[in-house]
């Protein structure tokens, strides 16, 4: 890390007043990691007395993570990551004394980018130097509940409106429906579990199930590129997309219906699911909680016999076997989950770069991917999108290739947003205080810069 990898306009820190990111700081992680205490200590207590050695090595953890805790509380300097399984470690490493030589090694004073994705991967760290308890994940059950739980209404809603429409040769309005795909897939990012900490949060009604309901929404949408996205998607014949997945449960369930769609048409003969390889940001997709929805949906558990779950075996089997026979593939570089923001992913990740560069367009789902596109800064909000992405998407200095186009799905959820029309962001001012970050409001957004 060096000072010229800043962004141009300054970064967003929680020791910014009345910011976001002082908020996240001083509330909502405290909240979060408080959850993972209590959810990691319940599962220690279940643990088989006669686990002598995994309970001693739990009550380490448990030290561990009560000790982050009061850091974050008391923004004490970050501790450097002992060497564990990720290949990572060192990167970090010289991150985290990066900001502490320049006094700015602690949660509040660092860029927020940074001091939040640290939190992440040090909880990995935790568990993967571990030896009993190398595969736990604290955010498992949430995750799981967010889409067996009040939400398979909706799955079983969405399953049963769109199944058939994939299953048909009826193509007359494919322009339509792409874009409503893009939108259901758009707000399906509202209902992420690190913005709605309170237990009591109910996320079906942030569910979009009806045309009625995207329609309504369109007066949220505040930047909107799908008609250009559509222009070069209705272009593309058996190519490969991809997704750069955000959160687990009912939004990547959204993705997937959306994927399955792109291919029943003949726009794709491939997809490339990007998913993280460490639990982040609660609710993010890992592979195995990828797997987990799709197996799920094939095997609906008891206590969802009462609904018709037809549509929905019929579809998750026919994503079962894309998985098999090689038409789906799963990925999950490190890259990720690293703290830096995608312009430079072509330093850090030159492999992950050229890999992107053979597919034909990238959806970047979801507000942390968002900020990592413009990087984490107070851009302007009338700077144009592709302005703000820098050159994420220039010719890679190995092959000359160029990123495909990519696209941006996002509610806001950050006090960072590029792109608006003039005056947009004066009227939202007047309408709702919060319109940056409480996750009401969404933007699509398209560059396609480098690849024309
Ligand atoms: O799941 P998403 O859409 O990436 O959002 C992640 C959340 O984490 C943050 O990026 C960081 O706290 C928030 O801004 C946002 O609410």
């Amino acid at each position: 890390m060096n000072e010229s990898l800043f962004p141009p306009e300054p970064f967003l820190r929680g020791s910014i007043p009345n910011s976001f990111a002082e908020d996240t700081f001083d509330r909502r992680i405290p909240e979060i990691f408080s959850q993972v205490n209590k959810t990691f200590e319940e599962t220690l207590k279940n643990v088989n007395p006669s686990d002598i050695e995994k309970i001693k090595e739990g009550n380490e953890i448990k030290n561990k993570l009560e000790r982050l805790l009061d850091d974050i509380k008391n923004d004490r300097e970050f501790n450097e990551i002992v060497p564990d399984e990720y290949s990572d470690c060192e990167e970090w490493n010289d991150c985290i004394n990066f900001w502490k030589k320049r006094n700015e090694g602690t949660f509040k004073k660092c860029s927020w980018l940074f001091a939040e994705s640290y939190l992440y991967r040090v909880l990995a760290n935790y568990m993967s130097v571990s030896k009993y308890w190398k595969k736990y994940d604290a955010f498992t059950i949430k995750k799981e509940n967010s889409l067996i739980g009040p939400t398979w209404k909706s799955v079983v809603a969405m399953a049963d409106m769109i199944n058939p429409i994939i299953s048909s040769d009826e193509d007359n309005s494919l322009e339509n429906t792409f874009i409503n795909f893009l939108k259901y897939s758009l707000w399906g990012n509202q209902a992420d579990l690190s913005l709605h900490t309170s237990a009591k949060a109910n996320l079906t009604n942030l569910h979009k199930i009806t045309l009625d309901e995207i329609k309504k929404s369109d007066v949220n949408l505040i930047s909107d590129a799908s008609s250009k996205i559509w222009n070069y998607v209705s272009t593309l014949k058996g190519k490969r997309i991809d997704f750069i997945l955000d959160n687990a449960g009912y939004e990547t369930y959204n993705d997937l219906v959306f994927a399955d769609w792109l291919m029943s048409k003949g726009f794709a003969s491939s997809i490339v699911w990007h998913c993280k390889q460490i639990p982040w940001y609660v609710s993010d997709t890992n592979i195995k909680d990828f797997n987990w929805i799709i197996d799920t949906c094939i095997n609906p558990p008891e206590s969802l016999n009462e609904f018709d779950n037809t549509n929905v075996i019929d579809m998750a089997k026919r994503w079962k076997s894309y998985l098999e026979n090689g038409q789906w593939i799963l990925n999950d570089d490190i890259f990720w989950t690293s703290n830096y923001p995608f312009r430079h992913m072509e330093t850090f990740a030159p492999k992950l770069y050229e890999y992107l560069s053979e597919s034909s367009l990238l959806i970047f789902k979801g507000d942390m991917n968002y900020r990592k596109t413009v990087y984490d800064c107070y851009w302007p909000f009338t700077t144009p999108f592709i302005e703000a992405c820098g050159d994420f998407g220039k010719p890679s200095s190995s092959t000359n290739k160029p990123l495909p186009p990519y696209a941006c799905l996002r509610t806001c959820k950050a006090d960072v947003i590029a792109g608006l029309e003039e005056g947009v962001s004066e009227k939202l001012d007047k309408i709702c205080k919060e319109w940056l970050v409480n996750g009401k409001y969404g933007i699509i957004q398209y560059n396609d810069k480098y690849s024309n």
